[in-house]
């Protein structure tokens, strides 16, 4: 294929940007549009959008933040009836939307004055970025001073690390991808589609039976805590695997027993889950699964008990478990998930699963997946229990490490959102609603 030269490519992301900005609008005749234009190709993008808007009847101004603009955007604009201007006060003060075409994968993080000022005199105003939110790190995914939050993100080619990892991710807004034809390279971060789970999902074979599926063993819960027992196991026993078995006090088995009667007790496994809600047991239970060398999923309080490389298993922590694992601040984990998980996955030989609004699952040889599925509703009670479970039963079917725990993830999260349907959820009813999912998924399959 011949090689697109670079105008050809700039033209394309600027007509899907004026595609997306004009949807946003409801239309272009009489609305109005303000650019924020930097030095760079992103403030091209933006420029000649602007010049796509203006023919459909959009009044554009461009407030030009560099000495410097795109010479043949600016042009394009000028001749579309554009007008460009210098200073926030020659702007007309009621945009129906801002674009943010200040810097995009050449930015530096942070904003320049000029810039913060211009995105404070028009707050409120609906704002859509171009390519990335201006002044978030794009590779790491990291904001070190101001920058831009977006209400929509109009990316190129295919999404950038900063869109899939916190916290520059939850200031993109929605997202919308514009294919313009790249040759794109290896990506630094993944992101799985509903076509990758149909194709991991562990499904039966024609003469399979509950042994060749895989048998997840959990030990969880306690005195204290026996709920987490019961949800733990709700999350492994949704038909992913063969069976279940529980080992944990009589008093929490039987209750086990009463809630899920086909999940058995103690006997062989190909994979454990440990930790949720085992309380001063949990040493205990993680010596007693590390005993049997299949791989474990390890969550909760016998996270704070690893002591050492893990092969082959799963780590399961939220931010403040895995602050407390690498003796670091919670805050310091949310600021760099993405460098905090890759060096405990590197750290602890195994794949580190980082829960949080983007869910990220690390492998140690650096692979990142990074979970675009579920809802802010998820935060509740017990879902982590119902993940722990869920990613163990996974292990059980076969998947290796990354894909189980990458798969869970996405998993976990769309059954969140089947189940929430933009209301409030609990752990037990996401659990219910895994095997639904899953069954909707398949049959889209084609
Ligand atoms: N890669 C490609 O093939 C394509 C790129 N396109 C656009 O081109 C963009 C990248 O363009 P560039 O490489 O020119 O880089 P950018 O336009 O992202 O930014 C670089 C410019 O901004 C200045 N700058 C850096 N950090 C700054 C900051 N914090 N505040 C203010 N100014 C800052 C730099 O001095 C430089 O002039 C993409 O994000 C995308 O929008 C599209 O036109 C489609 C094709």
């Amino acid at each position: 294929m011949a090689r697109l030269h670079d105008g050809a490519l700039m033209e394309r992301a600027a007509a899907g940007l004026a595609a997306a900005v004009l949807d946003l609008l409801g239309g272009g005749y009489g609305r109005r549009v303000l650019l924020l234009v930097g030095s760079g190709d992103n403030g091209g993008d933006g420029l000649l959008a602007g010049s796509m808007l203006a023919r459909r009847g959009v009044r554009v101004e461009a407030l030009l933040l560099s000495d410097h603009a795109h010479a043949a955007g600016l042009a394009a604009l000028r001749a579309a009836g554009g007008l460009t201007v210098r200073e926030v006060r020659d702007l007309h003060p009621r945009p129906d939307v801002v674009i943010d075409a200040i810097v995009g994968i050449g930015g530096r993080p942070g904003l320049r004055p000029a810039a913060v000022e211009a995105l404070e005199s028009f707050a409120g105003v609906p704002v859509v970025a171009v390519d990335v939110p201006s002044g978030v790190d794009v590779d790491t995914g990291e904001v070190d001073g101001p920058h831009v939050t977006a209400d929509l993100t109009v990316t190129f080619g295919t999404h950038k690390v900063a869109h899939l990892v916190d916290p520059a991710a939850s200031a993109c807004g929605a997202l919308h991808a514009v294919d313009i034809g790249l040759d794109l390279p290896e990506p630094a971060v993944e992101a799985l589609q509903p076509a990758d789970v149909r194709r991991l999902l562990p499904q039966p074979a024609l003469h399979a039976h509950k042994y060749t599926r895989g048998v997840v063993g959990v030990r969880a819960g306690s005195s204290t805590y026996p709920g987490a027992a019961l949800l733990a196991v709700a999350g492994a026993n949704t038909g992913l695997a063969g069976m279940v078995r529980y080992v944990g006090s009589e008093a929490v088995a039987s209750r086990v027993r009463e809630a899920h009667p086909e999940v058995v007790g103690e006997g062989r496994v190909q994979a454990w889950v440990v930790g949720p809600g085992g309380g001063n047991d949990a040493a205990a239970m993680l010596d007693a699964a590390r005993a049997d060398g299949v791989p474990l999923v390890v969550d909760a309080d016998a996270l704070a008990h690893v002591d050492g490389t893990l092969p082959g298993c799963v780590l399961t922590p939220h931010a403040g478990e895995l602050a407390g694992i690498l003796g670091l601040a919670r805050e310091e984990v949310e600021a760099r998930p993405l460098a905090h998980v890759r060096g405990a996955a590197d750290r602890f030989d195994c794949v580190v699963l980082l829960k949080g609004h983007r869910t990220l699952v690390a492998a140690p040889d650096g692979l990142v997946r990074a979970t675009s599925t579920g809802t802010p509703w998820l935060a509740t009670a017990g879902a982590g229990d119902v993940l722990a479970g869920l990613v163990g039963s996974l292990l059980a079917a076969g998947l290796p490490a990354f894909d189980a725990a990458s798969l869970g993830a996405w998993v976990h999260g769309a059954a969140g959102t089947r189940a929430s349907r933009g209301g409030p959820l609990t752990a037990t009813t996401l659990a219910g609603s895994i095997p639904l999912l899953m069954r909707d998924l398949l049959a889209r399959q084609g």
